[in-house]
């Protein structure tokens, strides 16, 4: 059987190869470079919500209730509250093993625990990238936000922690997923709010743009609040993981500036691991985690607010 490879050498270049794999279709094939495969592991091509999958009504019924829900006044007053990070003490490590408790309700691709996922993400990258230790770490960390869903962080609901982001105060993009359900939004309607710029400037910057409550920002406050020494582009990841408008559609570039089109490569870089590498292989946490544990050392304090 043939199938494409497209293994990524540095930011914005990518080699297409092809190779022939003996192994079943779908399979993830680590130490041969990345493999991307064909189909998730409910056997659909991935992210595709239309689909009539098992997945498929619950993850719409998410993102209804998401886009009704995530409006500027709500997104201000979680961002406030979450940025005083009074909610729990804890290492980066103690918080993968909590994750544990986490399944994602708008994630079409997956339904595992998400600690499956981050090591997923991580041990991909590394495989490709094995001198970016910052970029292994950013996978390995980029969901641990998503705790904002268990008890000890005030229990948000899935709608408030997960499913892809986009930034309110100014028009929702077409290309968000499930789009149409926006009209039942508050802003939707609101003039200071619904036009392409909205309470925003030609190329201010996504740092001044607000996006929607989730896992994405809560991660880069807490990163950044406790003086994490990953690189920029490393909190950009994280930040702006989900925006899948931005650096799948190519929507809302008339906000960012400079900084962020650098950074964006490398976002683009890490969105292929982070989507593809979402699969049924297991790693085993216990061959690798001296490894992350000493990652973490290095670019976090022992300990973090949360
Ligand atoms: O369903 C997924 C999941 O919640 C991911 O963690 C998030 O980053 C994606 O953007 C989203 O679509
Ligand atoms: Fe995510
Ligand atoms: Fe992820």
């Amino acid at each position: 059987m043939t199938i494409l490879i497209d293994h990524l050498h540095e930011p914005g270049t990518v080699e297409v190869e092809e190779k022939k794999v003996a192994e079943e279709q779908n399979e993830l094939v680590l130490d041969a470079g990345f493999l991307v495969p064909k189909t998730n592991a409910f056997g659909h091509t991935f992210r595709d919500y239309d689909v009539g999958s098992e997945r498929k009504d619950g993850v719409e019924e998410f993102y209804r209730i998401n886009h009704i829900n995530q409006s500027y006044d709500f997104v201000k007053r979680m961002r406030e509250e979450y940025g005083k990070l009074n909610k729990m003490e804890m290492s980066i490590w103690e918080c993968c093993e909590l994750l544990n408790e986490v399944i994602d309700e708008s994630d079409p691709d997956l339904d595992d625990p998400q600690i499956e996922h981050l090591l997923q993400t991580a041990e991909a990258i590394r495989k490709d990238y094995p001198n970016e230790d910052w970029l292994h770490l950013t996978g390995l960390i980029h969901d641990l936000g998503k705790v904002l869903n268990l008890p000890g962080f005030g229990e948000l609901p899935q709608w408030a922690v997960v499913g892809d982001t986009f930034p309110v105060g100014c028009a929702f993009d077409e290309s968000i997923v499930h789009h149409k359900y926006f009209k039942d939004n508050p802003d939707y309607e609101n003039p200071a709010f619904n036009t392409k710029y909205g309470v925003y400037s030609e190329g201010c910057g996504l740092d001044n743009v607000l996006m929607s409550w989730g896992h994405d920002d809560y991660m880069y406050l807490v990163a950044k609040k406790n003086n994490t020494t990953l690189p920029q582009a490393g909190l950009f990841i994280i930040r702006f993981h989900s925006f899948y408008a931005l650096h799948r559609a190519g929507a809302y570039k008339h906000l960012m500036n400079e900084e962020d089109i650098e950074n964006l490569k490398w976002l683009k870089i890490f969105n292929k691991y982070d989507l593809y590498s979402k699969s049924k292989v297991r790693i085993d946490v216990e061959k690798v985690k001296l490894y992350y544990l000493s990652l973490i050392e290095k670019y976090f304090p022992e300990k973090l607010r949360w």
